[in-house]
Parts: C-alpha cells; structure tokens; sequence
C-alpha cells in the first residue's frame, strides 16, 4: 500500500463540536437521524469520559502501529485520533506511551476498532480510549499505511476533520459541513426531553405523551390499564 499522509485536514469548528458533545453520543445519534453510530463493539476502556473533537483519521495494517507513530504528528489540540487496521485485528496496538505523546499534543482521545493495552495506566491517566479489544499482544512497527483519508467503522465513514462525540453509550461521527445543524438538532431534542423529563416526573405516561395508547388495539393487543392504589 501506498502511503498517504495529508497534513492539515480542514477540521469542524472546535466550539461547535464543543457544544454537540456536551450533548452525548445518543442524543446526538438521535438529533442527526439515528446516523453516525460507529457500533456497540466500541467500548470505552473506563467510565465516565464525554469527549468532543476533531478526527485524524488512521488506516494501518494488523499487528503493526507504525500509522500511529506517523499519526501522531499530524495531531494537534482538539483532535481525536480514529484508528482502524485493513482487516480485523484485536492486538494491543496502542497504550500509555502513544497517550502521553498524544495528550502533549492536546489530543482528547483514541477511538480503534482495533486493541489497545496498558488499560489501568490509562485509566490512572485519564485518557478517554474507545476500543473493540483489549489485549496485551504487542505489534511491530513495519508497513506503511495512510493517515488523514477517509476511513470506515461499524459501517460509518470517518473523514478527516469529522467531528466526533463519546461518551459511556459508544462512539459518533457527524460530518464536519453538518456539524452546526446538528448542534441545532440536539438543542431540540434536549429540550423537547427536558419537557418530557418535566412531565414523566410529575406522572404522565409515555402511552398518552407519545400518542401510543390509541395504536394498541390496532396491534392487537389487549390490556387492562392499572390504577395505583
Ligand atoms: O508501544 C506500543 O506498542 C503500544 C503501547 O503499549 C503503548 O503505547 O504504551
Ligand atoms: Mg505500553
């Protein structure tokens, strides 16, 4: 493979990403039509990380992380590095040492569907990984591949300068020309929660709020309503 390496993708404004991350990843999946999910097989490899960035993108080959030594120049702050291998690979491709070379970089985080390792220094760190693996199988550092071109993931095509929101619920990218009507869309839905937060605490049902007691006989389905006592 040739390799190919862009400096300087055109990225998604930061405050903006900013601002939709603050959202969380199901809000904003939902707000930008249930599109941009890159896959329940992402798991963060700790709890409680919500990030927003800009992606550089990574296409290396199995058991080999030389990409994301080449990778990490290309980073700056804000970014977040996107990982994938050109078939599937579970070994630990990345750990402690690529995150403190990338958070002196201002990088936010690591989303792979590959493997990543030393997982208690990272979480000691507090540097937000998003993994389909965690192995402690080493690669080598041999074969070239490309940084910074679009890639693909649970389906989802990354591009360079995409923004991405993670949190505990998964991974999503939302192209960078989308990104303020996205912002748009989640402010909606946020507020169109909070009123049915506002209302499910006060007692309303979701059968009567959505409009969905009226379809049941249609589907057949026969119930009895409960009263509290
Ligand atoms: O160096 C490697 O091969 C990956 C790793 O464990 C690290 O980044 O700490
Ligand atoms: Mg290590």
């Amino acid at each position: 493979m040739r390799t190919v390496v862009v400096t300087g993708p055109p990225r998604a404004d930061l405050a903006t990403v900013d601002a939709l991350a603050a959202h969380g990843a199901a809000t904003v999946h939902e707000a930008i039509g249930r599109t941009g999910f890159l896959g329940a097989h992402l798991r963060p490899t700790h709890l409680g990380s919500r990030i927003g960035g800009t992606a550089v993108t990574v296409l290396a080959w199995p058991g080999d992380n030389l990409m994301i030594h080449v990778a990490v120049e290309q980073c700056g702050p804000g970014d977040i590095l996107v990982v994938t291998t050109t078939s599937p690979s579970t070994d630990g491709m990345f750990g402690e040492l690529f995150a403190t070379a990338l958070r002196h970089r201002g990088v936010r985080g690591l989303v792979t569907n590959a493997g990543v390792r030393d997982i208690a220094e990272l979480h000691a760190m507090g540097f937000p990984v998003w993994s389909a693996a965690v192995s402690a199988q080493g690669t080598v550092k041999a074969t070239a591949g490309a940084v910074n071109v679009p890639i693909t993931i649970g389906g989802q095509v990354v591009r360079p300068g995409d923004a991405i929101v993670a949190d505990d619920d998964g991974v999503v990218c939302v192209a960078r020309e989308n990104v303020a009507e996205a912002l748009s869309a989640s402010d909606a839905r946020a507020a169109k929660e909070e009123a049915t937060r506002a209302a499910f605490r006060d007692g309303e049902l979701g059968l009567d709020r959505y409009g969905l007691r009226a379809m049941l006989p249609g589907l057949g389905l026969v119930y009895e309503p409960y009263e509290a006592p």
